[in-house]
């Protein structure tokens, strides 16, 4: 065992500004520097003056970081998140999250999912119907016009208020989402950024404050909407046990979060606000990132797509009837596509955390308390000695006899262990339904290839110059 963490690789350092000048320069090539770091060191140090954190590319000590109720503190970028999520399930630590953790779990049940199917057919529907009118022009831009239909998705289910079309807010708040990523991002690139004081002071500082007005104007009438017409039902008990409120029936996120806020509990109007923003932004973005990136790769694969289309045929009857709630788990191969374009971009290209005690990782090196982890998703799914020619597109990789052999956190989009996405299967549903449909009523057309585009950094993946892909109406159906 090496019992120093000075032992952990670091690419080469300068005084003061430390190896962080690595990740200088242009927003678009840092994601490729970060990229070009991981594939050299399956574990490396970071650092300036400021601060460090360990970055971790490999499957086994992903596991150790993620898979204990140990380690559930968050690193420093969650912190600068707080300004705009408070401290939501994403965000918060310790005691807090244990309690919104299992307050919230209940509101992502089979049964509440079950009733959410309604909203994922009808904007799928709806998704078609636009599609339509766009399949004249030379391609279309998919992420920003299935974002659109994805936040659409969540205020209907989660937030329990249907949207009105020609909302201007709503427009402003998906860019203002994407605004938001590159503020935090140029933070962190920034070491004199990361002291309060000369943050306050930056112009970084100020184009947040204007981000931040947009994004909670947004959830705010989100809120005040939803209360209007929100009943109070006596479906609230107390618990003697941890001395917290329950809900005695399932409800779906804001209701639940209203009721509880009706009758006492510890849940007040900014933990409302909290969640509101943390699951508004969770839940829109990532999954329209997910269906972008799978009508990107299914339109360059055609054998996989004719695949998701004899599915369907077979499951629906041959087309007689429409995609039901049980015809969802039946759509094997589409799961397995799913899975593969969650492998070659997950959403969530890396997650951070702060260790809550002295650690050893898998390979010897010590790590003390209170230390920085990053953990490196994107590139633990791209590495060669797990997932053989890895850019490679391949469903197949996700048969059940291909997975065996395979390390548990070599494959990792929604993280793992206690503090995994709380909207996985949400998630599967609402990706399955989207493009299932789509699949269904158009033959996808190439434009843009995995070489074609150029992916950016920010919270979540994103491309420099969109995602396209040109879309043809099925004759025969
Ligand atoms: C393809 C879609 C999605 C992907 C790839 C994804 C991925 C992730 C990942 C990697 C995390 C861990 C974050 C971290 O530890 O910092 C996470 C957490 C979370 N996700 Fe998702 N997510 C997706 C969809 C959703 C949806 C649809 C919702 C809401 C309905 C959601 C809500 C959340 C929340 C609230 C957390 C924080 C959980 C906690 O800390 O207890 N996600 N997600």
């Amino acid at each position: 065992r090496q019992h120093d963490a000075s032992k952990i690789p670091e690419p080469k350092k300068l005084p003061l500004i430390g190896n962080m000048y690595q990740l200088f320069g242009l927003s678009d090539n840092i994601f490729s520097t970060i990229q070009t770091l991981n594939k050299k060191y399956s574990i490396y140090k970071i650092s300036h003056i400021f601060t460090s954190t360990i970055q971790i590319c490999n499957p086994k000590d992903a596991q150790i970081f993620l898979s204990t109720k140990q380690h559930i503190k968050k690193s420093l970028m969650y912190r600068w998140m707080q300004d705009w999520l408070g401290t939501g399930l994403l965000t918060s630590e310790d005691s807090k999250w244990h309690y919104r953790r299992k307050l919230l779990t209940p509101a992502f049940h089979f049964n509440i999912l079950q009733e959410f199917f309604k909203v994922f057919d009808e904007h799928s529907q709806l998704l078609v119907e636009k599609l339509e009118e766009e399949c004249d022009k030379p391609y279309v831009d998919i992420f920003s016009l299935v974002s659109n239909f994805t936040l659409h998705i969540i205020c209907e289910t989660a937030m329990g208020i249907k949207l009105d079309e020609s909302k201007k807010s709503m427009r402003e708040y998906v860019n203002a989402a994407q605004k938001i990523g590159t503020v935090l991002f140029r933070r962190m690139r920034r070491p004199w950024l990361y002291w309060n004081f000369f943050h306050f002071v930056s112009s970084n500082k100020r184009e947040e404050l204007l981000i931040l007005k947009t994004l909670h104007d947004f959830t705010t009438s989100v809120i005040a909407e939803q209360e209007k017409s929100f009943k109070n039902l006596d479906v609230v008990e107390y618990n003697e046990t941890d001395g917290n409120f329950v809900a005695k029936k399932r409800l779906a996120l804001l209701d639940l979060l209203m009721t509880l806020k009706y009758n006492g509990s510890k849940i007040n109007d900014e933990g409302i606000r909290e969640e509101v923003d943390t699951f508004m932004f969770e839940g829109h973005d990532t999954t329209a990132i997910a269906v972008s990136f799978a009508f990107m790769l299914i339109a360059n694969h055609d054998e996989v797509q004719n695949k998701i289309l004899d599915e369907i045929q077979e499951v629906t009857n041959n087309f007689n009837q429409k995609i039901r709630f049980e015809h969802l788990s039946k759509l094997r191969y589409l799961e397995m596509v799913i899975k593969e374009t969650l492998r070659l971009y997950p959403s969530v290209p890396a997650i951070g955390r702060k260790t809550t005690e002295d650690i050893y990782t898998s390979t010897g090196y010590f790590i003390p308390k209170d230390t920085y982890v990053g953990v490196q998703i994107y590139s633990i799914h791209h590495n060669d000695e797990y997932f053989p020619n890895a850019e490679k597109f391949d469903p197949d990789r996700f048969l059940p006899e291909n997975c065996q052999n395979r390390h548990p956190y070599t494959y990792i989009p929604f993280s793992a262990g206690p503090r995994n996405c709380i909207g996985q299967r949400f998630a599967i549903m609402e990706l399955k339904m989207i493009i299932a449909s789509v699949v269904m009523n158009f033959k996808l057309i190439p434009i843009d290839t995995q070489s074609s585009i150029t992916i950016s950094s920010n919270l979540t993946i994103k491309t420099t110059d969109g995602i396209k892909v040109k879309f043809e109406k099925r004759s025969f159906i």
